[in-house]
């Protein structure tokens, strides 16, 4: 193979792998290079898969993040936001938190209708998501009554492990008891495309360990598949109108078929414009000869804002929380699962009660009717909420006393319509792009966002509201709208979604950057396939639809160059 290959992937996070090892694991075994600017991730220690340690992950393992942070966001008191990114083979799943959610049925029927292609509607991408899952659902006793998937709904034999937790915590079940028995709405599957409710969350995990891109796609890859770590591409190679390659400290990689980006929605569209495709006024800025004028690229960017925070309560933390600040019970609970996938580890932080739901009061608000009357109709469809709420026992956070317990909370907007950017700081590679989601900056979000902040304190039996509380670490007393505006600019921030910077659309549609087959507008042999490309931020945590992209694009891929016989390659 050398230095030529028939397909070059760049970017090797959940989209870029899914796409490498299906092109390369078809019938007619094409060449596939699949370039990662990060490292290999050799080490074999156990912290870095320990999905109890998901929240925590992203800042205690900087050679995994690329550390992007976004500028001062003027509708968060000017606050500048952690805008992580994963680095190295598994992408952004190697930092993430590890929350597998499905979006509402609705969001990929719309995606189907918006972009006129049933490709991306509920029911084909159902059916590729059965595909791709081996999803552990057999659950017995008492989580059974508040968690219970329907087998129909989800894959049993795909490479990407999904686990429904075993064994939570007693107070977790607890918490489930009093929410039900306040008469509040129990989900007992938030995944098979009907979110709405309250539930038990599952992880992108296994017998407590993180399911990584890695993981399930690149520990045993076929001979045509060349995977190289450390691989930073600084450009595409462009003849004319035509991607030939790309260039590594460099160094050129040729691609006699394709070139396709799925460095995720922060770096591709830096690439495409440091490859001179981009908006031609932007690129004129950082003097970059202008190959093809495409104003999307860097547009649209999307982001789901949330707010976390937390009270002590009056209870003492569950004997199994001794391993967070006990070395002898961590080293315990680590060997146990080595052993058998199981202990305190396998435990802690799996019990997050998850609730999706619709606030009517925004759906009656002023800043609700002055919207498209397309995303109107799509808000009002009974299966997509308003915003997404958690209650989780947390283990304590650095400068928090280990010897108590603690209640973490959390609400996350859905459907956010605040739209930002990004953009080159310069047209030297090795610079980090200048991020601005805006948050907030669109009436209707900061409507949606308190009143959903109020709907979820007052979700009746909800855990915040009952005598076990000791006292708020950070929350705000609700007493006012004011006040909660205040905590928000205070305290939001972006869920790491981000989406939609290259973004997929109809002819007609002068934003959009590439059509239903991921082929870029104005280049021949150039493709865009990971969370850039979705036409809008589907309301759910994202990794599922970066690995359907993958899947998607590698579907339509394998038919239009008949890759699924052996002599066509
Ligand atoms: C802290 C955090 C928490 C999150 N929590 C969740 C969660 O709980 N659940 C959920 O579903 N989603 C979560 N997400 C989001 C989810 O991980 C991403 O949406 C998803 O990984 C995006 O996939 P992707 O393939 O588009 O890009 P990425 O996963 O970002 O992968 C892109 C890859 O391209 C590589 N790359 C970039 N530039 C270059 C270049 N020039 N040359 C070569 N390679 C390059 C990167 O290093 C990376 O490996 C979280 C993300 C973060 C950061």
């Amino acid at each position: 193979m050398g230095d030529s290959f028939d397909f070059i992937i760049v970017g090797a996070g959940p989209a870029g792998t899914v796409l490498a090892t299906r092109l390369a694991k078809s019938p007619a075994a094409p060449s596939v290079l699949l370039l990662e600017a990060g490292g290999a991730n050799n080490d074999p220690s156990l912290d870095q898969r320990l999905i109890s340690n998901r929240m925590t992950t992203a800042s205690t393992k900087p050679d995994l993040n690329w550390g992007y942070k976004t500028v001062p966001q003027s509708h968060l008191a000017n606050r500048v936001i952690d805008y992580s990114r994963g680095k190295g083979l598994g992408g952004s799943t190697l930092i993430n938190f590890g929350f597998w959610t499905v979006p509402p049925s609705a969001d990929y029927d719309r995606w189907a209708k918006v972009v006129g292609d049933d490709a991306f509607s509920w029911k084909q991408m159902q059916q590729r998501l059965r595909k791709l899952e081996r999803y552990h659902s057999k659950v017995e006793g008492p989580v059974e009554r508040y968690c219970y998937p329907s087998p129909q709904d989800h894959g049993s034999d795909g490479e990407l492990d999904v686990e429904v937790p075993k064994v939570i915590e007693p107070e977790v079940l607890s918490f489930f008891a009093e929410i039900e028995k306040a008469g509040s709405p129990i989900n007992r599957d938030l995944n098979s495309g009907d979110p709405i409710g309250i539930g038990l969350m599952v992880s992108s995990s296994h017998r407590g360990l993180r399911t990584t891109a890695q993981a399930a796609f690149l520990e045993h890859t076929p001979s045509n598949l060349v995977v190289r770590a450390d691989s930073a591409v600084d450009r595409i190679v462009l003849q004319d109108k035509t991607a030939v390659g790309v260039e590594v400290d460099g160094k050129i990689f040729r691609a006699s078929k394709e070139v396709i980006l799925c460095a995720g929605a922060l770096d591709t569209p830096k690439l495409l414009m440091l490859s001179g495709i981009g908006d031609k006024d932007e690129l004129k800025k950082h003097d970059i000869p202008v190959v093809q004028d495409l104003p999307g690229v860097g547009q649209n960017l999307q982001d789901h804002t949330w707010v976390p925070w937390a009270y002590q309560r009056k209870a003492p933390p569950s004997q199994s929380y001794d391993a967070w600040h006990n070395d002898e019970a961590a080293a315990a609970a680590r060997r146990q699962i080595e052993e058998d996938g199981t202990g305190p580890f396998a435990v802690n932080g799996q019990g997050y009660v998850l609730g999706f739901l619709k606030d009517e009061t925004t759906l009656k608000s002023d800043e609700f009717k002055a919207l498209p009357a397309a995303v109107q109709r799509h808000l009002e469809e009974p299966t997509v909420p308003t915003f997404e709420t958690a209650f989780a026992l947390m283990s304590p956070m650095p400068g928090m006393d280990p010897t108590k317990s603690y209640l973490m909370t959390a609400v996350l907007l859905q459907n956010n319509q605040s739209v930002g950017s990004v953009r080159l700081a310069s047209s030297n590679a090795k610079d980090a792009p200048i991020c601005d989601p805006a948050l907030l900056s669109h009436p209707f979000d900061r409507t949606c966002f308190i009143n959903a902040v109020k709907a979820a304190v007052s979700i009746p039996g909800n855990p915040t509201l009952s005598d076990d509380i000791d006292f708020p670490l950070n929350a705000p007393s609700f007493a006012s709208d004011e006040e909660i505006w205040s905590f928000l600019q205070q305290n939001a921030g972006a869920t790491w979604h981000m989406s939609c910077t290259v973004k997929m659309g109809q002819e007609d549609d002068e934003s959009a950057c590439v059509d239903t087959h991921f082929r870029l507008r104005g280049i021949e042999n150039l493709r865009v396939a990971d969370m850039s490309v979705t036409p809008f931020l589907p309301g759910a945590h994202p990794t599922l639809t970066a690995y359907l992209i993958g899947e998607t694009a590698a579907e339509k891929m394998i038919a239009e160059y008949g890759l699924n016989t052996q002599s066509k390659a």
